[in-house]
C-alpha cells in the first residue's frame, strides 16, 4: 500500500488545475471516485478535488509497528454487498473470511448471568432472551416495509419518525433496560450512537436497506459475522481499493484541494477550492452531510440545508490491541464479544494475514465514546484492555502494540460512521438527500437505497450519481 500511496499522491498533490472540465467531483472517498471512475470510462472530462492530502476519506489503512496492517476506518464487507465486491474484483483486490471458529463472548453486569459463552446473535442472557426475539423479530418485519428509495413515503413514516428506537424498545419489552443495553452493543459501532439518539424510522430503513434488490434487508444481515455484513475483509486493507481507483484516475484526482464554494455563472458551475477554480457543467459532491454544510453553497434548497443541519455525525473510534498470539482462538474463542458495560461494548478478532500476531477490536462509540473517548490515551487503553481481559481473560492485557483512531477529532469527517437521523427529521426532510438543483447532484454514502452507511452504499451512490450526470452532459 505505501507504494501505491506515494504513487497516487506523487500525481495529485501539485500542479494547476484544469480550468474547465465536463464534471467536477467534491470529494475522493469511495463514493467520489467511483463516481469520477465512471466518468472518466464514457468519456468524459472529470476533476476529483479532495480536501485531504489523501484519498479514502472514511477508509484508511493503519500499518502496524509490529507488522501487517489493519483499517482505522471503514473494513467489513459481507453478502449482499455486491457492488463494493465486485469493484474490489475489478481492482484485483482480495478478500478473507473474517474468523469466525469457536464461541462468542458475553459479558454481563448482573452477577448472576456474568460472563458466558455462546453461538450466534443474541447471547443466552435469560433476562433478555426473550425480549430480543420477539423484539427483533417485530423490527425486520416492520423494515421489511419501508420503501428503501423513499422510507418517508410508507404510511407510518411520521408515526415512526417521532420516535426513537430507544423509546420503541421501552414500551415494546418486558426488561426495556436489558434490551437496550443490548441493542446498543449494535448501534454504537454500527451508528456511533445510542438507540436514544436514533429515529426509529431511519433505523427501520437502515435494516431494510441491509440487502439488496433481491434479498430483503434484516437485522442479522447488518449484525452477523458470518452471513452477515462483518463476514469478510480485504488483503492489505480496504483502503487499496480507493488507492487502486485513484491511481487509474491520476492526475484527475485533486488532493489538498478543499471545496469553500459552488456557484452557479454563465451556464456553468463554478468550484472554488483552496488550489484554484474550476468551470465545469456538472457537479457531483460526494463529501459526508455535515462537511457540506462548510461550503458556500448559493441557490441550495433551504429543505437541504435544513436536513443537513439536523443530520447528525455519529462518534466513534476504533481500538486495537495486538498479541504475540491469537490466544483466545486456542481457547476456543471467536474473538468476537459483547459486554453490556465498559469501554468494551463489541470486540472482533481483527487478525490480518502472515503476521502471526492476534489482533483483537473494540468500537467505542455513541456514549461509550462519550465516556471514555475524552480519556487520556493511557487512561482509555488501561479501560479497553480492561474490556478484552473480561472477554478474554488476562492475558488481554499484555499488547505488544495499542493503537486507535477517533474518527471525531478528523478534519474533514468529524465522527463516523455515519451521519445519522435523530426524530423527525427524516419524514420531513429525507428526500432532498439526493435530489439535485442547479447543476449540482449529490453522491456518498449516506445518498444511498441498499446499504447506505457502508462502503458498498458509497459505490452504489458514485454509479447512481454518475448515471445522473452523464445524462445530463
Ligand atoms: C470507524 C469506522 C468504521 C466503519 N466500518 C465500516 C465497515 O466495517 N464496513 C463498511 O462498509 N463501512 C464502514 N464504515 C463506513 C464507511 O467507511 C463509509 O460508509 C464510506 O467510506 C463512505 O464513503 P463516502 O465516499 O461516501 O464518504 P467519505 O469516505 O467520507 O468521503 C468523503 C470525502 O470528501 C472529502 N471532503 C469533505 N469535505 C470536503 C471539501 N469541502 N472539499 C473537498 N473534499 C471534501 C473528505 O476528505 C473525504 O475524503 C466505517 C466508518 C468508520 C468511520
Amino acid at each position: 500500500t505505501d507504494a501505491l500511496e506515494a504513487e497516487v499522491n506523487a500525481a495529485t498533490l501539485s500542479g494547476s488545475l484544469p480550468r474547465k472540465v465536463d464534471v467536477v467531483v467534491v470529494g475522493g472517498g469511495i463514493a467520489g471516485l467511483v463516481t469520477a471512475d465512471r466518468i472518466a470510462r464514457r468519456g468524459r472530462s472529470v476533476l476529483v478535488v479532495e480536501a485531504r492530502d489523501r484519498v479514502g476519506g472514511r477508509v484508511l489503512n493503519h500499518g502496524l509497528r509490529t507488522g501487517g496492517t489493519i483499517e482505522a476506518g471503514g473494513a467489513f464487507i459481507g453478502p449482499t454487498q455486491n457492488h463494493i465486491k465486485a469493484l474490489a474484483d475489478e481492482l484485483g483486490i482480495a478478500t478473507f473470511k473474517e474468523y469466525v471458529d469457536g464461541n462468542n463472548v458475553y459479558v454481563s453486569s448482573n452477577p448472576l448471568v456474568g460472563r458466558q459463552e455462546f453461538k450466534g446473535t443474541v447471547p443466552p442472557d435469560p433476562t433478555i432472551l426473550l425480549d430480543a426475539a420477539l423484539a427483533l423479530t417485530r423490527l425486520d418485519e416492520m423494515a421489511a416495509e419501508v420503501p428503501v428509495d423513499a422510507p418517508w413515503a410508507h404510511p407510518k413514516a411520521a408515526q415512526w419518525d417521532a420516535i426513537t428506537l430507544g423509546q420503541w424498545l421501552s414500551s415494546n419489552t418486558l426488561n426495556s433496560k436489558g434490551i437496550d443495553n443490548l441493542i446498543k452493543s449494535w448501534t454504537q459501532p454500527g451508528f456511533g450512537a445510542d438507540p436514544d439518539q436514533l429515529s426509529l424510522l431511519y433505523v427501520l430503513h437502515y435494516i431494510a436497506c441491509s440487502g439488496n434488490e433481491t434479498h430483503v434487508g434484516t437485522f442479522e444481515r447488518n449484525s452477523d459475522t458470518a452471513g452477515g455484513a462483518q463476514e469478510s475483509r480485504f488483503v492489505g486493507g480496504s483502503q487499496r481499493v480507493p488507492l487502486a481507483l485513484a491511481r487509474k484516475l491520476g492526475d484527475r484526482v485533486a488532493l489538498a484541494a478543499a471545496v469553500t464554494r459552488i456557484e452557479h455563472a454563465d451556464g456553468r458551475a463554478v468550484v472554488h477550492t483552496t488550489r484554484g477554480r474550476v468551470a465545469a457543467r456538472r457537479v457531483v459532491v460526494a463529501a459526508p452531510p455535515k462537511q457540506v454544510l462548510d461550503i458556500a453553497l448559493p441557490g441550495m434548497p433551504a429543505g437541504r440545508r435544513t436536513l443537513l443541519s439536523k443530520m447528525q455525525m455519529g462518534r466513534l473510534m476504533k481500538c486495537d490491541a495486538v498479541y504475540e498470539t491469537p490466544f483466545w482462538r486456542e481457547d476456543g474463542l471467536s474473538g468476537f464479544g459483547l459486554a453490556d458495560s465498559g469501554a468494551v461494548r463489541v470486540a472482533f478478532d481483527n487478525g490480518v494475514r502472515n503476521t502471526g500476531h492476534g489482533i483483537l477490536l473494540a468500537f467505542v462509540g455513541g456514549s461509550t465514546w462519550r465516556q471514555y473517548g475524552s480519556l487520556s490515551r493511557a487512561e482509555r487503553r488501561a479501560a479497553v484492555l480492561q474490556g478484552f481481559a473480561r472477554m478474554f481473560g488476562d492475558k488481554a492485557l499484555k499488547p505488544i502494540e495499542y493503537t486507535e483512531h477517533d474518527w471525531t477529532h478528523e478534519r474533514w469527517t468529524r465522527g463516523g460512521p455515519v451521519a445519522i437521523y435523530p426524530p423527525r427529521v427524516m419524514a420531513t426532510y429525507g428526500h432532498h438527500i439526493h435530489r439535485p438543483y442547479g447543476r449540482v447532484h449529490w453522491a456518498g454514502t449516506e445518498t444511498s437505497t441498499y446499504w447506505t452507511g457502508y462502503m458498498d452504499g458509497a459505490v452504489r451512490s458514485g454509479k447512481r450519481a454518475a448515471v445522473e450526470v452523464l445524462e445530463k452532459l
